[in-house]
């Protein structure tokens, strides 16, 4: 059987602590004097005052041994948006955040109450897209509705990951619960967005702009993201307003998307895109290459880059307000754009032209 361990206010647990935003919160929390126990189907790194559980988020069991003795989880784990596995999605966002609240509950109401904790606190990893349908978006609000058509699975699954959490908020019996809502989260060791780029500039298809290229969007640096979910733990109280809602997270300097996309590539010693092509006639393409793909899933395996999510994602507005995070945490961005480009830019010297 598992020791019991005290909980303290500077414990907590960060499930997904092996990903990109898990390990910067990881290393931002021990910065601060916390200890921290990472639960995660893999471990990517080791520190000092970082006790590591591997498993899935499904195992029960698993999950409850990486949660002895915390009242704080942060909760940050996903399958890569950039899979098509529904039943994945599924299983990890829906069933797996089940799971975490379940296994918060347990932790609450142990038996004996030896951990004495006041509240559990639960702050989840949303995303801006639950509420992103491929159209226009201009400084949204969280009140907008969830999209109707979600994009794809990854977005369809984090809509009822968030609405599993935030509803799960129950002030009576211990559970405090908010979600952070990131977009475009960017910084050194993003598996995604630079890797992406990059390899889609040496396959030589980064020559064209999608759209007239005016298009604003939310272009996150990580260190942001993460000084929101810390604001938002150490917020979460039960007389808080923060209890049971959701709040966009962004570097509040939307930026066009185009213009984002070269800062980088340039950085890296790449050609900015120069040639424009109708938005309309590229997406109407992708939707074609992704079905073509579906197709012919059984005899050939092959992934389109310029998926219709991307495509949305690359041609219309999507910024988003965190005005409701500075009114109730005092959230303000540390790190501005700028800034934040030229750290990515510099943590990357392996993916630069020649390297
Ligand atoms: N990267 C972005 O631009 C972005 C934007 C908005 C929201 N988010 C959200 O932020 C969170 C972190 O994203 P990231 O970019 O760091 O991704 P990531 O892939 O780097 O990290 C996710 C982590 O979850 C772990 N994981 C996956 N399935 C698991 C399972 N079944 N059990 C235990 N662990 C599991 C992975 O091993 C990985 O370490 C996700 O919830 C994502 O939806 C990301
Ligand atoms: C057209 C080109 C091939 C574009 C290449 C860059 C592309 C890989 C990124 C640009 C915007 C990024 C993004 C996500 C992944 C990487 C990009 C498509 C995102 C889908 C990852 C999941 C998040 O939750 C997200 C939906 C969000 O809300 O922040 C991301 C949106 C932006």
């Amino acid at each position: 059987m598992a020791t019991r361990i005290r909980p303290s206010s500077k414990r907590c647990a960060v499930i997904g602590g092996s990903g990109f935003l898990g390990r910067h919160l990881v290393e931002k929390l021990l910065g601060k004097g916390y200890t921290v126990s990472v639960f995660d189907i893999r471990q990517s790194y080791e520190l000092p005052g970082v006790t590591f559980h591997q498993g899935d988020l499904c195992d029960k069991q698993a999950l409850l041994t990486a949660l002895q003795g915390v009242s704080l989880v942060f909760h940050c784990a996903s399958p890569a948006p950039a899979s098509d596995d529904k039943a994945l999605f599924q299983r990890v966002n829906i069933q797996g955040t089940q799971t975490v609240l379940q296994e918060c509950h347990k932790i609450y109401y142990n038996k004996d109450r030896l951990n004495s904790i006041k509240e559990m606190l639960l702050v989840l990893t949303s995303s801006a897209s639950v509420v992103f349908e491929g159209t226009d978006i201009k400084d949204g609000r969280e009140d907008l509705p969830y999209a109707k058509k979600p994009i794809d699975y990854y977005t369809e699954t984090k809509i009822e990951q968030e609405k599993l959490v935030l509803k799960a908020c129950d002030k009576e019996n211990g559970l405090l619960t908010v979600a952070i809502r990131p977009h475009g989260i960017f910084g050194p060791r993003d598996p995604q967005l630079v890797p992406i780029l990059v390899d889609t500039a040496r396959r030589g298809k980064m020559k064209f702009i999608i759209g007239d290229g005016s298009n604003l969007v939310d272009f996150t640096f990580v260190d942001n993201v993460v000084h929101g979910h810390i604001l938002a733990a150490e917020s979460l109280r039960p007389e808080s307003p923060i209890c049971g809602k959701a709040y966009h997270i962004t570097n509040d300097e939307p930026v066009r998307f185009w213009d984002f996309m070269s800062d980088i590539l340039v950085g890296l010693g790449y050609a900015a895109p120069r040639y424009h092509l109708p938005y309309t006639l590229v997406y109407g393409l992708s939707l074609l290459l992704w079905l073509l793909s579906l197709l012919l899933r059984p005899l050939v395996a092959f992934k389109p880059t310029f998926t219709p999510m991307r495509v949305a994602l690359a041609g219309t507005h999507h910024f988003y307000s965190c005005s409701r995070a500075k009114q109730d945490m005092g959230y303000k961005p540390v790190v501005g754009l700028k800034d934040g480009i030229r750290r990515t830019v510099e943590s990357y010297p392996h993916l630069r032209h020649g390297a």
